[in-house]
């Protein structure tokens, strides 16, 4: 029986450059087989200091080779959940739509506009009997951005190296693998887009189907390709600024790690997202297949009794 500090309630998802974390002693690691297939990497199991333990997995896998298409991210979801986590710090290189959000930039998104094509699963239900209609008005947990937002900005101030923290911002997340036209570009500006990533959609959907508290902290490495007189988005922009943003995502994660995993402990910043999926799911009917329920039970155990 794991004791409390034994639980592993906090995962990290990392995304491009940032394969792994910083300032903690490894512990195991684990590949579970869910429904859904493994995650994109097995799940490092690190302690901090006080001996709390987090997870941590690379959405696009340890050596990069799932595109933002192609990341399995039903199955990262259902592998966290599976071990216990109920809060996720996720990290995403991001590609800036306002002058002000500079490349080396960080920001704490509060909106997502889905320009993804519809060719990532995206709900744990889909391709079983059951139904249901998942709340997105607020697609990030609300307490876990307010709990991050002082927090990391204080991080980022104390570094010294000029990193700003921007607030309350709208993430468009697209299909890819290419980048966006200028006139795209353009148009999500017109939108009310302050940046754009591939990789927020589904994994927000899912975590919050799955009944997870989920936070980005996007790190800005390119201005996309609005600005008129200069050069449109390349990877190579991006890979400049890759690195220093992924050393400083590290060292944000070890500060604040600590004391997440003791909030969530504490329950703090689980609330809005516990239960949140009571209502969504259409009552049970005589027509929904047994190993659907099953399926689901893998994921959210709360509402599906697993007789398998
Ligand atoms: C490497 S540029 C495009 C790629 O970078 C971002 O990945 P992640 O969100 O995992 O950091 C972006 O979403 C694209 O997938
Ligand atoms: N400009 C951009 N568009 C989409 N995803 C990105 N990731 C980093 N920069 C990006």
């Amino acid at each position: 029986m794991a004791t409390e500090n034994e639980k592993v309630l906090v995962g990290v998802i990392g995304g491009s450059g940032l394969y792994h974390l910083d300032n903690l002693t490894f512990v195991k690691t684990v590949n579970p087989d869910t429904p859904w297939g493994y995650p994109s990497s097995p799940i490092t199991i690190c302690s901090l200091p006080s001996g709390s333990l987090i997870a941590f997995l690379a959405r696009h896998g340890p050596h990069h080779t799932f595109s933002p298409s192609t990341v399995p991210s039903r199955a990262n979801i259902a592998a966290l959940k599976s071990i216990g986590v109920r809060a996720i710090l996720a990290f995403s290189a991001v590609g800036s739509l306002r002058e002000e959000i500079a490349p080396g930039h960080f920001a704490i998104p509060t909106q997502i506009i889905d320009r993804t094509k519809g060719i990532r699963p995206a709900s744990f239900f889909e391709g079983t009997t059951i139904v249901a209609h998942t709340a997105f008005g607020d697609p990030f947990s609300v307490k876990l951005v307010k709990w991050l937002e002082g927090r990391v900005e204080k991080v980022l101030q104390e570094e010294g190296r000029g990193v700003v923290l921007h607030k309350e911002k709208c993430i468009i997340c697209m299909e890819g693998p290419q980048f966006s036209t200028r006139a795209e570009s353009i148009m999500y500006r017109s939108w009310g887009g302050d940046l754009i990533n591939m990789s927020v959609l589904p994994e927000a959907k899912l975590a919050r189907e799955a009944e997870l508290s989920y936070a980005l902290v996007a790190t800005a490495t390119d201005y996309d390709s609005w600005r008129p007189h200069s050069e449109v988005v390349t990877a190579a922009e991006v890979f400049k600024t890759l690195q220093s943003n992924a050393d400083t995502a590290r060292h944000v994660a070890a500060t604040i790690l600590e004391e997440l995993c003791a909030a969530t402990l504490q329950g703090d910043l689980l609330s809005e997202e516990k239960g949140s999926m009571q209502f969504s799911i259409m009552p049970r009917s005589a027509a929904q297949k047994e190993e659907d329920a099953q399926k689901l039970a893998f994921v959210l155990p709360e509402y599906f009794n697993s007789t398998a």
